[in-house]
């Protein structure tokens, strides 16, 4: 296929189940349990419909908005991805030089198979947060935030819906899918020194929402909780003092039958008002879901699988390509529904399909 092939995200996505070995594709796009939550994530945004207003001058439009006090050019952003190099050589240096390019944020998994530095070198002036854990050993925690702090990171994305490892149909087939020749280079220093035993079980299951606390002694960054799904959680998140929440279910990889992401934003949205920012995660593979997420109370949203495909198609060039098509799909969304900008996209702009329903 050449790149004219490719216009939406399900191209991208169909091109790599072609052409990348089943192992890896289903590594990337598998969920867990029986998929439920997988399937939902994206059906949920079929669920609901925007209801377009006309006569009101869109001929000048901006996605351009401030994200934690600092502007973004687009509201999709990347969400962390593990072991970016199973797709393409140039891995998580290409991606982040790509939002670096597009003006969005490159969020670093913390089992990414480029360093911190790397990353860094190669998109020195884009916006990065690094993906973190409260880890069994908290001072492995400190040493990594300290670099980020130390290299220009901007915020701690801190995942916490990852007790323990989800099960994985993949990992329990084939085993740990990284190859021989990549490294986890963030983590390899704990793995090879025995601080941490293993990449599947770097989180420490006892903690609590008092882990906040700790964490804000050791960084002046921001903290995004990442893995929110209930108001209860949110709740204590922002009591906490978390800076902002990333809705997510993890790209349905951790718990099967949790509600899709769509389902909870809502409530997570009314629950903290305009006490923090709040972004969501998964299944978004169309600019006219971007519309709806953000329409239901996102400030942003971000992506993640859709990333892992445009990188295997052509590594930074691929990653531009996919966040090119949902900025311009939600060009379209917005001006065909009566948006000039991102505040227009109000609350009255979506709604669920059970409204036709009713009437
Ligand atoms: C292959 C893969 C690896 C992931 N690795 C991480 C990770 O290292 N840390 C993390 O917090 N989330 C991880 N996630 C979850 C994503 O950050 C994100 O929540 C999810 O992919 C969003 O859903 P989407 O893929 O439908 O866009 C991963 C997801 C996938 C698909
Ligand atoms: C041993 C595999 C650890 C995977 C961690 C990355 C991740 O969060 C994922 O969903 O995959």
């Amino acid at each position: 296929m050449t790149t004219n092939n490719l216009i939406r995200i399900k191209d991208y996505e169909a091109n790599a189940k072609k052409l990348l070995p089943k192992a890896a594709f289903e590594f990337f796009g598998e969920g867990t349990g029986h998929e439920d939550t997988l399937k939902n994530n994206l059906e949920s945004y079929k669920r609901y419909r925007i209801r377009p207003r006309y006569l009101r001058n869109v001929e000048q439009r901006t996605m351009r908005k401030k994200i934690l006090g600092k502007d973004v050019a687009i509201p999709i952003g990347l969400s962390p991805t593990a072991i970016q190099k199973l797709a393409h050589k140039d891995g998580e240096c290409a991606a982040a030089k790509a939002a670096e390019e597009l003006g969005t944020i490159y969020i670093l998994s913390l089992h990414s198979t480029s360093t911190m530095e790397e990353v860094t070198q190669a998109a020195p002036k884009g916006r990065k947060w690094l993906q973190c854990y409260i880890f069994k050993v908290r001072e492995v925690a400190q040493e990594i935030i300290n670099t980020a702090e130390r290299l220009g990171f901007e915020g701690i994305v801190l995942t916490v819906d990852f007790p323990v490892l989800g099960s994985r149909n993949i990992i329990a087939q084939y085993g740990h899918p990284l190859p021989y020749y990549l490294k986890k280079a963030i983590l390899e220093k704990y793995l090879d020194s025995g601080i941490i035993s293993n990449s599947a079980e770097v989180t420490d299951p006892s903690a609590d929402w008092s882990c906040i606390k700790w964490l804000k002694s050791i960084t002046k960054l921001p903290i995004i909780a990442k893995g929110i799904l209930t108001a209860e959680d949110a709740i204590l998140a922002v009591e906490a003092g978390v800076s902002a929440i990333l809705v997510s279910n993890h790209g349905a990889r951790q718990l099967d039958g949790v509600p899709s992401t769509i389902e909870s934003l809502p409530e997570i949205v009314s629950a903290v008002g305009d006490k923090v920012e709040v972004y969501v995660d998964g299944g978004i593979r169309d600019g006219t879901d971007v519309f709806k997420a953000l329409g239901l109370g996102a400030k942003m949203v971000f992506i993640g699988r859709p990333i892992v495909w445009g990188l295997f198609h052509n590594g930074e060039q691929g990653v531009k390509n996919v966040l090119t098509i949902l900025r311009n799909e939600l060009d379209k969304a917005m001006a065909i529904s009566g948006c000039a900008g991102l505040d227009d996209i109000t609350k009255d702009k979506v709604i669920h399909e059970s409204h036709y329903s009713k009437i």
